[in-house]
């Protein structure tokens, strides 16, 4: 039989083109898809337990990881332990067992002195009793809050503060929405001013955490709304990292980004807040 040469075929449409004219995806080295990106860690705790030296044991196992800008509420019913942690993981109080890594200084049990002087520089503090000076003025209290930071000294009385932290004393408390009070007396302030004066006296460190301890629980409701909304907002808008504590089920849910619940000495949950259900919050309280 006569053989038949085949001539290799050619397919002139598509002779010259690349494969993207094709739409084909070109043949390369495999990708990975790139990893999520997490925002800096402001604490980091693995296996934390708390015993008071009266053997009042607090809590055991906690292990919690906190990013930058996050708004963390910690709630738990009376003497569930918040306050003892949140005191813990700033290094103001030692631990029993675990380590912590916080605004990256490392430390087990006790963190060192000059540990604790680096912390302090870096975090502002509000309570529930905002600790102003009464017989001083609002302007000075704000101005206190660069005490422990360099040239300190400077803070114990607005006259012998620079000019410039005069300036960024009216600023925040602006943002606080009491530079009208800035020459008053800080003991003829109501309880919301002078909460709001703390938060100030808080933000002028240009903290980046902000702790604040049941900062709204002596207020009266709406008082107290108005509070965590200030922390809340210029928290987010400042790029602060917030913690705070608090048993106001609302105030967890209206102003944090996620919420850590304590029970029985144990974490019970730590979740986004738009996951948090009204079973969820129940739990923590009840049962
Ligand atoms: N210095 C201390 N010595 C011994 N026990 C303490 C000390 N401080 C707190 N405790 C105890 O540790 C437990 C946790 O207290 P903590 O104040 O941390 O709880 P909390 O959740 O913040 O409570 P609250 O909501 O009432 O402020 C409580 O049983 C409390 O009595």
């Amino acid at each position: 039989m006569e053989r038949v040469p085949i001539e290799p075929v050619s397919v002139p449409h598509l002779a010259g083109l690349s494969p993207a004219d094709t739409g084909n995806p070109p043949i390369g080295p495999l990708v990975k898809a790139p990893a999520p990106v997490l925002a800096p860690q402001i604490i980091g705790a693995r296996g934390l337990a708390k015993t008071y030296p009266n053997g009042q044991r607090v809590f055991a196992g906690v292990d919690l990881d906190i990013r930058a800008d996050q708004r963390v509420a910690l709630i738990g019913s009376n003497g569930a332990g918040k306050s003892t942690l949140l005191k813990c993981l700033i290094g103001l109080l030692p631990t029993t067992l675990g380590e912590i890594t916080t605004l990256g200084e490392r430390f087990l049990a006790a963190s060192s002195a000059a540990q604790l002087t680096r912390l302090r520089r870096q975090i502002g503090f509000v309570f529930q009793n905002h600790g102003l000076v009464g017989r001083q003025s609002v302007l000075t209290n704000v101005i206190q809050g660069k005490l422990g930071l360099p040239g300190s000294w400077r803070a114990f009385h607005h006259a012998l503060a620079p000019q410039h932290w005069r300036e960024e004393a009216m600023a925040v408390l602006a943002e606080v929405r009491l530079a009208d009070k800035a020459g008053a007396r800080a003991d003829q302030l109501s309880g919301g001013q002078a909460q709001r004066v703390a938060i100030a006296r808080a933000l002028i460190r240009r903290p980046r955490l902000l702790i604040a301890d049941e900062p709204a629980a002596s207020l009266d409701p709406a008082v107290g709304r108005d509070i965590m909304r200030i922390f809340s907002d210029l928290a987010r808008d400042h790029g602060i990292t917030l913690v705070y504590t608090t048993h106001d089920m609302q105030h967890a849910l209206d102003y944090s980004d996620r919420i850590v619940a304590l029970k029985g000495g144990k974490v019970h949950f730590d979740r986004p807040t738009a996951r948090v259900t009204a079973r969820d919050m129940e739990g923590v309280f009840h049962g």
